[in-house]
C-alpha cells in the first residue's frame, strides 16, 4: 500500500529537503543521526509507524515522550520539527510526520556510511498515542533472547530481523543506568571491557545514572558491522545486546555479519522496510499534522 513515489509529484522537493535538515544536524553534533534512527523505531513499535511518537503530553493528553524507554532518552524530536517546516514550506500540508521519521532514519543511516535504500511512503498521522504501549511493546535492555524475540514477533518481526536491526546499536550512546546490571552483574562479558565501562558508570544509582558510553566502542558515529565484531569479542554494552550471541540460536547470524558486513547490510535494509510497513494509517485514517507535536 504504501509506495516510494508517493510524493513525486505532490512533493519533488521532499527528499532533498529532509536530506539537507539532517546532514546540518549531523555536521553539528554526529550522535544526532543515531537519535533520529532511534526515533524511527520508537514510533513504528507503538501502533505502528504513525507519528505518536511525537506528540507531546498535555494536561488533557497523555502521549509517549514519558514513557520508560523515551523518558530522559529519546532525543532529535527538535530536529523534526525543524524538517516539518521546510517540508511545510515546500509542500504544504502534504507529508505525514510518519513519513518524514522514515525518510530521516534512512538519510540518517546513509550520512554515517551505512547502506542506502527506497523508503516506502504514504503513511498517515495519528491523533492518538499509547504510553503504555511504549512502555510494554520496546523491549527493555534488561531483555532476554527470547524476551527480545517475542517483543519483535508481537511486531510481524522474526528473530532474524531482530538480529539485523539491533545492529543499529553500532551508531549512537547508552546511558549508565541502561548498561549497569551487564557491567558489574552478568558473565557474558570481557572482563577488561566491563572495567572499562564501570570507570564511568558508578555501581549505584544516583548522580552518575545519565552517564555516556557508546553502544558500539570502536565506531559509534559510524553504521558499520563492529557491532556484530564487539558481541562476538563479549563486548556488548547492554545486556540485551549480548543476549543475541551468548550461546543461543542468534549466535550464528551474528557470527556471519561480524565477517561479512555486506550480508547484514542487505538484511537490515530488508528488515527496516519492513518494519515501516508496521500497520501504517492511509487512506482517509489518521491525518496530515501540521505540527508534528500535536494532532490538527
Ligand atoms: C533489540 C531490542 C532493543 C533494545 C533492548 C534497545 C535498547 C536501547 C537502549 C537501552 C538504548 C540506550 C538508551 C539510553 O540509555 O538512553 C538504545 C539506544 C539506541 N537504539 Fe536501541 N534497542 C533495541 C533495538 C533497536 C533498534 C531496532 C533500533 C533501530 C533500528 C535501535 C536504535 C538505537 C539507537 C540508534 C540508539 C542510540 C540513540 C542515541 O544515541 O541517541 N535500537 N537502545
Ligand atoms: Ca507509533
Ligand atoms: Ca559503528
Amino acid at each position: 500500500q504504501l509506495t516510494p513515489n508517493f510524493y513525486s509529484s505532490s512533493c519533488p522537493k521532499l527528499f532533498p529537503t529532509i536530506k539537507s535538515v539532517v546532514q546540518s544536524a549531523i555536521s553539528s553534533e554526529k550522535r544526532m543521526g543515531a537519535s533520529l534512527l532511534r526515533l524511527f523505531f520508537h514510533d513504528c513499535f507503538v501502533n505502528g509507524c504513525d507519528g505518536s511518537l511525537l506528540l507531546d503530553d498535555t494536561s488533557s493528553f497523555t502521549g509517549e515522550k514519558n514513557a520508560n524507554p523515551n523518558k530522559g532518552s529519546v532525543r532529535g524530536f527538535d530536529v523534526i520539527d525543524k524538517i516539518k517546516t521546510a517540508v511545510e514550506q515546500a509542500c504544504p500540508g502534504v507529508v505525514s510526520c510518519a513519513d518524514i521519521l522514515a525518510v530521516t532514519a534512512r538519510d540518517s543511516v546513509v550520512l554515517l556510511g551505512g547502506p542506502t535504500w527506497n523508503v516506502k511512503l504514504g503513511r498517515r498521522d495519528s491523533r492518538t498515542a499509547s504510553q503504555s504501549g511504549a512502555n510494554n511493546n520496546i523491549p527493555p535492555p534488561t531483555s532476554s533472547l527470547s524476551n527480545l524475540i517475542s517483543k519483535f514477533s508481537a511486531q510481524g518481526l522474526s528473530a532474524k530481523e531482530m538480529v539485523a536491526l539491533v545492529g543499529a546499536h553500532t551508531i549512537g550512546q547508552a546511558r549508565c543506568t541502561n548498561f549497569r546490571a551487564h557491567v558489574y552483574n552478568d558473565t557474558d562479558i570481557d572482563a577488561t571491557f566491563a572495567k572499562t565501562r564501570q570507570s564511568n558508570c558508578p555501581s549505584t544509582s544516583g548522580s552518575g545514572d545519565n552517564n555516556l558510553a557508546p553502544l558500539d566502542l570502536q565506531t559509534p558515529v559510524a553504521f558499520d558491522n563492529n557491532y556484530f565484531k564487539n558481541l562476538v569479542s563479549k563486548k556488548g554494552l547492554l545486556h540485551s545486546d549480548q543476549q543475541v550471541f551468548s550461546g543461543g540460536s542468534t549466535n550464528s547470524q551474528v557470527s556471519t555479519y561480524s565477517t561479512s558486513p555486506s550480508t547484514w547490510s542487505s538484511d537490515f535494509v530488508a528488515a527496516m522496510i519492513k518494519m515501516g510497513d508496521i500497520s501504517p494509517l492511509t487512506g482517509k485514517s489518521g491525518e496530515i499534522r501540521k505540527n508534528c507535536r500535536k494532532t490538527n
